[in-house]
């Protein structure tokens, strides 16, 4: 029997299928299906069309044309038209080198992504040049709205939309409708088509059942390097760590994991497994259990997804000790930081103890916080012995003995403080939950443990997680040492001693979310501060415009360009406005600049991490630590004007002033790598500080019209 090719699909031949009729589908399944067996079959059925990017092939299926390439075992169907007319002359051409934009999306750690044989688009010039929108090229009817499954609520606003921008930008209507209206109403360019992910059709009947509403969505195709950490070193006596830059699917391996743990599981005899996922926000939660249930169908049920924090809190449940204190997560642990440093005697004569008083009131009520959460009651220290001695790494502030005491000292006053009031904060939560568990409790509750996004946890918190595992080599972390907004820089062994990767160690590299400019441009922001670099060169599988980076005098100018911009570049990606996000330094800038742009004529709403529901339609307005994890096609870096920023005690040490700014550097480097395709970030005019410099030319557009 001859060989059979893999087939890969694209999310635009998916939606093509949806405005078909059922038995056009069953022929398209018809010519899938002689694909998988054939993907050059006799010459006069098929053209290369050599001028389109991607360089397809294409073929006729009844009144219709479907696009596809291939390469080594791998088919990969991009899209569907029903048009006649060749925009891109077509050249039969079976000697051409079949284009290598499959196995480089595929593969890109071994492939060559960037220097594909595809004529290269000029994306900035396709930036520049959305001057126009299009007209509708048929109406909007009742009819049209109820085909394509758009619910009655939404049936009013997009009754009265004539053209593609007010398509795109119609507000109150869910992206995914309007995505779903636009695709009916235009072909996806090529260009766009290849960037999309690629999908498993691992059996073409699934086609008909994807037509039928059967089936909702196809998985998503792995790399190589991905799918083996997927199930990698699954016998092995200790746990596995993921490491990787932005993007580069850390998430998405841990997701595969719990695929390939619960398989094992389940072949092992255990019917009924519970898995932990633990992932850092409400938000990520919600997205992550969507993800499971598409890749476990029913065996959802088997995977809790939780915060490392709402861990924490059933531990204590468990022992009638969540009560106790009240979180409390405000200005109050600061204030009563201050009170403990004036009434706290420190060590030696008068003068000694003005110098100890002194150097606790420069270091500012952040970084004494921080010093203290993270250095002392995350790690768990015991004593002021154990701290005096701690190696603080991490953190470029020296401090020597007299001064390590004298924040002990503070240290134990304000924990006082904090107990009369009946309050603590969530570093004093997990730092009482691993005390309760002790050094030898193991609670051993859950098969396998999967913890994402590890950089950024507590060991407190991560000495929790980890006794909750039953067996050691069922414990995946992943972690990103260059986004961690903390820094808190431990070794995993000192957190707990099952947490020994010897071996199982193992580094993604390829960067499936940005752009390769959004990338580099990110990159070269990075190192510009000295920052450590990414521990390999990253690789991308997508192209797009250069970012920008843009001065403005005041916050109305910032609403404006932001409001040209987000038009500009939805419209050019032909992506609806609610694929933007601005990421602000804080609160209160982010509402303002909701504000500005609602002024502007923009629907955007500000959300603080816990209310965040990337559902609603809009522009989402949050501040960049909540934004961790997340992803957005269009992102702005903004909301610096109209606030104090960073804010740097006046009289801060060079090595403070250095250690705030370098984790705050990391913090816009996570906010810039948030985006997929389009990225500017905007500078007030006159601002003094290092972290809104570094904006090389070479990476970044600083002068394009805008
Ligand atoms: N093999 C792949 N093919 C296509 N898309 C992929 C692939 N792997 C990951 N992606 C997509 O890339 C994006 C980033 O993936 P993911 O969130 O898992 O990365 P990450 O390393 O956890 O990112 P970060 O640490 O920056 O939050 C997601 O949209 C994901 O669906």
């Amino acid at each position: 029997m001859s060989k059979k090719w893999e087939l890969l699909i694209k999310p635009a031949f998916l939606d093509y299928l949806l405005k078909l009729p059922s038995k056009e589908v069953k022929q398209v399944r018809d010519k899938v299906e002689m694909l998988e067996q054939n993907p050059l079959p006799d010459g006069k059925l098929k053209k290369q069309l050599i001028y389109m990017p991607g360089r397809p092939y294409r073929i006729r299926s009844g009144d219709y044309r479907i696009f596809y390439t291939f390469q080594q075992d791998v088919v990969c169907i991009y899209k569907m038209d029903d048009r006649d007319d060749d925009t891109y002359s077509d050249t039969v051409a079976p000697e051409a080198p079949p284009s290598s934009d499959v196995l480089a999306a595929l593969d890109v750690e071994h492939g060559d992504a960037a220097s594909s044989s595809s004529p290269r688009v000029d994306w900035d010039h396709a930036f520049d040049s959305a001057i126009n929108s299009k007209p509708l090229p048929e109406p909007i009817t009742v009819e049209l709205l109820t085909r394509l499954r758009v619910p009655e609520q939404y049936h009013a606003r997009l009754l009265r939309v004539r053209d593609q921008d007010r398509l795109l930008s119609c507000p109150g209507v869910p992206d995914e409708i309007l995505l779903r209206i636009d695709g009916h109403m235009f072909d996806p360019p090529m260009e766009q088509v290849i960037q999309q992910p690629n999908l498993v059709l691992s059996d073409t009947e699934d086609l008909l059942r994807y037509k039928e509403g059967e089936l909702l969505t196809f998985l998503l195709k792995l790399s190589p390097d991905q799918e083996r950490y997927a199930s990698w070193s699954m016998g092995g006596t200790g746990p596995t760590l993921v490491k990787g830059g932005p993007g580069t699917g850390k998430s998405t391996v841990a997701l595969y994991r719990i695929r390939s743990l619960l398989n094992q599981l389940q072949a092992n005899g255990q019917a009924q497994p519970r898995i932990l996922f633990t992932t850092y926000t409400n938000a990520l939660i919600r997205s992550s259990q969507q993800l499971l249930k598409q890749l476990l169908g029913p065996n959802h049920i088997y995977v809790e997804v939780a915060t490392a924090d709402s861990i924490i809190h059933k531990f204590l449940r468990a022992r009638r000790q969540e009560n106790l204190y009240q979180i409390e997560s405000g200005d109050q642990p600061k204030k009563l930081l201050t009170r403990a440093i004036g009434e706290v005697t420190f060590n030696g004569n008068q003068l000694q103890q003005q110098a100890q008083q002194q150097i606790l009131q420069r270091m500012g009520g952040d970084y004494l916080m921080e010093e203290i959460e993270k250095m002392i009651i995350a790690r768990q220290l015991g004593g002021k012995e154990e701290y005096v001695k701690a190696s603080r790494s991490g953190r470029k502030l020296r401090l020597n003995a007299t001064q390590r005491t004298a924040v002990w000292k503070v240290y134990e006053r304000w924990l006082e403080l904090m107990k009369e009031q009946g309050i603590e904060t969530f570093a004093l939560r997990r730092l009482r939950a691993a005390r309760l568990l002790g050094p030898q409790v193991a609670l051993q509750q859950y098969d396998a443990v999967v913890i994402d996004e590890a950089q950024d946890l507590d060991p407190t918190a991560l000495r929790v997680l980890v006794a909750y595992c039953k067996a050691p080599n069922r414990l995946f972390i992943t972690a990103d040492a260059n986004q961690s907004i903390y820094g808190s820089g431990f070794s995993w062994s000192e957190v707990h001693e099952s947490l020994r990767f010897q071996g199982r160690t193992c580094i993604l590299k390829a960067n499936y979310r940005s752009t390769a400019e959004i990338g580099e441009a990110a990159q070269s922001y990075l190192s510009h501060g000295a920052l450590e670099p990414e521990v390999t060169e990253p690789q991308y599988i997508n192209n797009g415009p250069t970012p920008d980076a843009r001065m403005v005098a005041h916050i109305s100018h910032e609403a404006q360009l932001l409001t040209a911009y987000f038009k500009q570049a939805s419209r050019s990606l032909r992506l609806p406005i609610g694929s933007c996000a601005v990421l602000c330094p804080n609160e209160n800038a982010g509402r303002a600049l909701a504000i500005a742009l609602e002024n502007q004529g923009l629907e955007a709403t500000y959300m603080s991490g816990r209310e965040l529901d990337l559902s609603r339609p809009g522009i989402k307005v949050i501040t960049l630590k909540s934004s961790k994890g997340l992803e957005f096609p269009i992102v702005a870096l903004a909301g610096f004007t109209s606030t104090n920023y960073p804010i740097i005690p006046a009289d801060a040490s060079d090595e403070q002033r250095a250690e705030l700014l370098a984790g705050e550097r990391r913090t816009l480097f996570v906010g810039m790598t948030r985006a997929m395709r389009a990225l500017i970030v905007i500078i007030p005019q006159g601002a003094t500080t290092p972290l809104l410099d570094g904006f090389d030319p070479k990476y970044w557009n600083l002068t394009r019209k805008i």
